[in-house]
């Protein structure tokens, strides 16, 4: 599981990988010091390996991440500040994992704080550099290094959030995804169960859609299904969602919405389609289901008694809207 995150989970692997390669790093210099008798020096390294095995095996664990980034940064800067105290020149050299241990485990502006303080206070730092040379040698190297992490940490956090946003998209219709939408319906069940909010669910299916394919080509069934889409997000208010369950299906999630105002929204619905949806200058309709949240009730149950109904309508001869009644009781 653990090793797995290791592969998988980015802050994960950074922190338990700092920590390790920190401990590594330094328990080789804290038995140096003890066996040269610098006993300050020693004792300064073993209480960082001790700090960052610590929080490595709390994160490992399973630990929250937050909490053990943001004390992996804090033993690491306050460890570094006493070894440069310590050690001199030798214990600014530390600086720069610390400086890309902030901005791989921060928001980028703290990050920047967080590099701007600790260049600061190496500089005022009597011991720690022979020469002004050697303290300006310092600035540049330290904030070159700053800007690298900084430029790596920000396109590496963009190509993220694109890649969960285009794994969470339907890449035909645009609208989200199947994937996409067991996230929103826990958020909107979670309201519903908290604090009594509503939530409806609109099932939806293109009528007779294979003869649609079979007639004008698949290519001309992808258009009738991006303009589905369209219109049907074209009603909808800012917080519904929508998204493509599966093929000719989709379904909306209607936030705030009770079954009266759920018959009446997908009443209004299946009239626009049947009047305005056309594939090769034929009417094109769907069949719509619906129900809203009942107490107790798992998001699967609830999906399933709107995907019944949908089929009820489907069975009633399609073109047509039946929510499940039963729903009221909840
Ligand atoms: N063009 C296109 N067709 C798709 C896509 N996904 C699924 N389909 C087609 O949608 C059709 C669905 O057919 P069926 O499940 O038999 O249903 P139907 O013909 O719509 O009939 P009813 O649902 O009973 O009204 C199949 O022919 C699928 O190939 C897609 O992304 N694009």
């Amino acid at each position: 599981m653990s090793l797995q995150r290791l592969r998988n989970e980015l802050q994960f692997s950074v922190v338990v990988l700092f920590c390790a390669a920190g401990l590594l790093g330094v328990l080789p210099f804290a038995v140096y010091r003890l066996v040269q008798g610098d006993a300050d020096a020693a004792l300064l390294d073993g209480a960082i390996v001790i700090a960052l095995g610590g929080v490595g095996l709390y994160a490992w664990r399973g630990g929250d991440l937050e909490r053990a980034s943001l004390f992996l940064v804090t033993v690491a800067t306050i460890g570094l500040l006493l070894i440069a105290r310590v050690l001199d020149l030798a214990g600014a050299l530390w600086s720069y994992p610390v400086i890309a241990s902030y901005f791989l485990l921060l928001r980028w502006s703290r990050a920047l704080v967080a590099a701007s303080t600790l260049m600061l206070l190496m500089m005022l730092e009597p011991h720690a550099f022979d020469s002004m040379a050697h303290r300006l040698m310092y600035l540049a190297s330290a904030a070159v290094t700053s800007v690298i992490a900084y430029v790596f940490a920000r396109r590496t956090q963009l190509q993220r959030d694109q890649l969960e946003a285009l794994a969470a998209r339907d890449p035909l219709t645009g609208v989200a995804n199947r994937r996409a939408m067991d996230k929103e319906l826990r958020i909107a069940a979670e309201a519903f169960h908290r604090h009594r909010v509503p939530a409806a669910l609109v099932v939806m299916d293109l009528d007779h859609f294979k003869a649609i394919n079979d007639a004008l080509g698949h290519d001309a069934g992808d258009d009738a299904l991006v303009e589905f889409a369209r219109l049907v997000q074209s009603y909808c208010r800012v917080g519904d969602r929508l998204f493509r369950f599966g093929g000719e299906e989709f379904v909306l999630l209607l936030a705030g919405t009770g079954v009266n105002d759920l018959q009446a929204f997908a009443e209004s619905l299946c009239a626009a389609v049947s009047t305005r949806l056309r594939a090769g200058g034929r009417a094109v309709t769907v069949s719509i289901g619906g129900a809203v949240l009942r107490k107790g009730e798992s998001n699967a149950e609830w999906l399933a008694r709107a995907d019944a109904a949908m089929y009820e309508a489907k069975r009633r001869g399609r073109d047509r809207v039946v929510v499940d009644r039963e729903t009221a009781a909840g």
